[in-house]
């Protein structure tokens, strides 16, 4: 993986779809437990991107990152990465999984819990090669001196930190992260998405979070989508064009706080069942 020095980062609308798209859903239809959880999502992910999904509770979010990590299949429509379907671009190590819960094993230490999963996905490795990795990626996300302790000695963000790591050493080209942050305090949390920018912004990985929180989504992101419930759709797309790199003093900034109010207007309408889009 090559990393960079923070840099500033441009864009485009979201709704705009060009050929540096990485992902892209087209008309994604989910139905399950004869329920209709996703309605024709469209999405065009620019590669490099950083993009929000924003919703209320139970508007299919998950249910949505999951199709792009080729976890659950589109009831109708399709989904490609980089030209793939989701289930080749996973076999071919170009999609990272963050989840809530870190998911650490207990027995092993932070070193070992970094390089866990490319311990798996590559066996020619041999463990010097996988503790240097595994130490490149700790480091990488500000868990250099930790390496050797188990998970029971890290607190909650360190945890949540070494599952960064352990996504980021397969040097996957998209980094889908389901509520990273949400068990965390609310100064931890500014924490970690202040570093998650500076990974982002090094890395130049393409990031999908799934957040609850207007202000993450707003400091974070460069696209946030706004998804309604019941059936879940997409209702309404913001362009964040405040510039990069940001740290947490952007949050006091009157363009800030314009798009906050903005988009909780409009996650206030996706709250309504079938709200139009
Ligand atoms: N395997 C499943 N079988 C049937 N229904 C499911 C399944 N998984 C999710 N659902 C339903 O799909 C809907 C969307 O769930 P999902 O977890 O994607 O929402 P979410 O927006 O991520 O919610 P939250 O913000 O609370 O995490 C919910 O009504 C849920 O009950």
């Amino acid at each position: 993986m090559r990393i960079e020095p923070i840099r500033a980062a441009g864009g485009r609308p979201a709704h705009i779809r060009h050929d540096d798209d990485l992902i892209s859903a087209k008309g994604v239809s989910v139905v399950m437990a004869r329920q209709l959880i996703l309605q024709n999502i469209d999405l065009a992910i620019p590669k490099g991107s950083f993009v929000s999904l924003i919703g209320p509770s139970g508007c299919g979010k998950s249910t949505l990152l999951k199709v792009l990590a080729g976890l659950v299949d589109p009831t109708s429509g399709s989904v490609a990465i980089a030209g793939l379907s989701p289930v080749e671009a996973a076999r071919k190590r170009m999609i990272g999984l963050v989840f809530q819960d870190a998911n650490l094993l207990p027995w092993k230490n932070a070193v070992d819990n970094a390089s866990m999963l490319l311990s798996i996905a590559d066996k020619s490795l041999s463990r010097a090669q996988l503790t240097e990795r595994g130490q490149e990626m700790l480091e990488l996300v500000g868990l250099g001196d930790s390496a050797h302790k188990r998970p029971h000695e890290l607190s909650g963000g360190m945890r949540q930190r070494v599952a960064i790591a352990r996504a980021l050493a397969l040097d996957p080209a998209v980094l889908l992260m389901d509520e990273p942050f949400g068990a965390l305090d609310a100064i931890t949390r500014d924490q970690m998405g202040q570093s998650l920018l500076e990974i982002w912004q090094r890395t130049g990985k393409t990031i999908v979070l799934v957040t609850h929180s207007i202000d993450e989504a707003i400091h974070l992101s460069r696209h946030v989508h706004v998804l309604g419930i019941k059936p879940g759709r997409i209702t309404e797309s913001l362009d964040v064009d405040l510039p990069y790199p940001r740290d947490l003093s952007v949050t006091e900034d009157p363009a800030f706080v314009r798009l906050t109010v903005q988009l909780r207007t409009m996650l206030r309408a996706g709250h309504q069942p079938g709200a139009a889009s």
